[in-house]
């Protein structure tokens, strides 16, 4: 992989960077989409040491800032003040607080990758769209790219939590804004990634060795065999139901959500997983993620929560006129692709299992979601079968 420096040209000047702020994304939402225009990102070769504590890591901050920033290049270290932001736990977040000669303090967020997240964060794919999203006025705005991170502009916002997802309210403005991130067109292969994305992480997953013996033990109880049967059947039925490809998020939880009450805007942001994939994948993984933290699927949106999603997904403006059919479409696509956000994660979780050096206990974490699985298989299948049955016969 070439790393994020190489990818763009330089740019320094003061009002290239006056152009990159966040209102003048939005406003460039407006225009149609051949039309929406791409600011040059600066980019440094910098790698700034993640492994130190954040006072340390202050003055390859500031060599950064002002490697990146002209407007910042004078200012001495004084003037920069950093700090953790909690929340993230596959990259160091972190907020990065100027004040500027005129007085006022700007704030950016710097983020540093994760060792070995490479393994299953695509990071040329991610920053080819975040330029796109970020343009179409989602997220963070993108300000700069270094060796081993990113600037991006401060989200002054709060975060959801699970529980504000099943808010009514909310989550028509989610569905909203899904609906919208789904129209944003990225340059580049069309290609639905989910099953690539999966097998590659089948395969990894599936030749690991563990020096910890429970470690060992706990990985040797399970069948890959019965994992790639059920990958396959699951592979051929939603491969039927002809779901249509967007620009998917594919991690809509809710830590990825903010929202400022004041302004009532809510934003999406990480798009370290997005890539072309079915609809229904996106939004049946964001219906998985209202079971929270503790992964408690008792709270996964019942028929009419999942309809309401739907009907605002579907016709933000008119939600109620939304045809029964176009509902039970997305929503049987929704049932099936469900499935599959749990194998995703799970095998997912097999790899940060091995590969990340964050102390959580990512075996068990396959466990839940390979266990949800099992338990929703049948009714899901069927439902998608009958459903397939059905249009047959139409
Ligand atoms: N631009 C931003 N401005 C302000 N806060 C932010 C910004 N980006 C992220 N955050 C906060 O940091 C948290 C973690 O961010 P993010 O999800 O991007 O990191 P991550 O390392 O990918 O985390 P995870 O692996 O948990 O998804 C978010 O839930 C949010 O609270």
């Amino acid at each position: 992989m070439s790393k994020p420096a190489d990818e763009f040209s330089s740019r320094n000047s003061e009002s290239e960077a006056e152009e990159s702020n966040h209102e003048d994304a939005v406003s460039d939402n407006e225009k149609p989409k051949h039309q929406q225009q791409l600011v040059p990102i600066p980019s440094s070769s910098l790698i700034v040491d993640h492994t130190l504590p954040v006072p340390d890591m202050l003055p390859s901050l500031v060599k950064l800032s002002k490697e990146l920033f002209k407007e910042w290049s004078n200012l001495d270290e004084s003037h920069f003040s950093a700090e953790r932001v909690s929340g993230g736990i596959t990259n160091l977040l972190l907020k990065l607080s100027v004040k500027e000669e005129n007085g006022n303090t700007v704030d950016v967020t710097v983020r540093l990758y994760g060792p070995n997240t490479e393994y299953v964060i695509n990071r040329e794919r991610e920053l080819q769209a975040i330029q796109y999203l970020s343009a179409a006025g989602f997220g963070a705005k993108l300000l700069g790219v270094f060796g081993n991170g990113m600037v991006q502009s401060f989200i002054h916002a709060r975060t959801l939590e699970p529980l504000d997802l099943r808010n009514p309210k909310l989550a028509a403005e989610i569905a909203k804004q899904l609906n919208r991130f789904h129209q944003v067109e990225i340059p580049g292969s069309k290609e639905p990634q989910l099953w690539n994305d999966i097998f590659k992480f089948y395969e990894r997953a599936s030749t690991l060795t563990f020096d910890d013996h429970e470690k060992q033990k706990k990985y040797a109880t399970i069948s890959f065999e019965e994992v790639h049967t059920e990958l396959m059947k699951l592979k051929e039925l939603t491969g039927c139901l002809e779901a249509p490809v967007v620009f998917a998020h594919n991690d809509l939880l809710s830590g990825n959500l903010m929202l400022n009450d004041d302004e009532e805007k809510m934003y999406i942001i990480d798009f370290e997983y997005g890539s072309y994939n079915y609809r229904g994948f996106d939004i049946g993984n964001h219906f998985n993620e209202y079971a929270g933290y503790d992964c408690d699927y008792t709270l996964y949106p019942n028929k009419d929560e999942q309809y309401h999603f739907l009907r605002n997904y579907l016709q933000p403006e008119n939600p109620d006129t939304v045809s029964e059919n176009a509902l039970k479409e997305l929503y049987v696509e929704t049932s099936c692709y469900m499935l599959a956000s749990h194998l995703y994660w799970a095998l997912w979780a097999l790899i940060q299992a091995k590969m990340s050096p964050i102390d959580f206990d990512y075996l068990s974490y396959f466990f839940l979601r390979y266990d949800e699985f099992k338990k929703q298989k049948e009714t899901c299948l069927s439902l998608g079968e009958s459903y397939l049955s059905e249009s047959k016969t139409k």
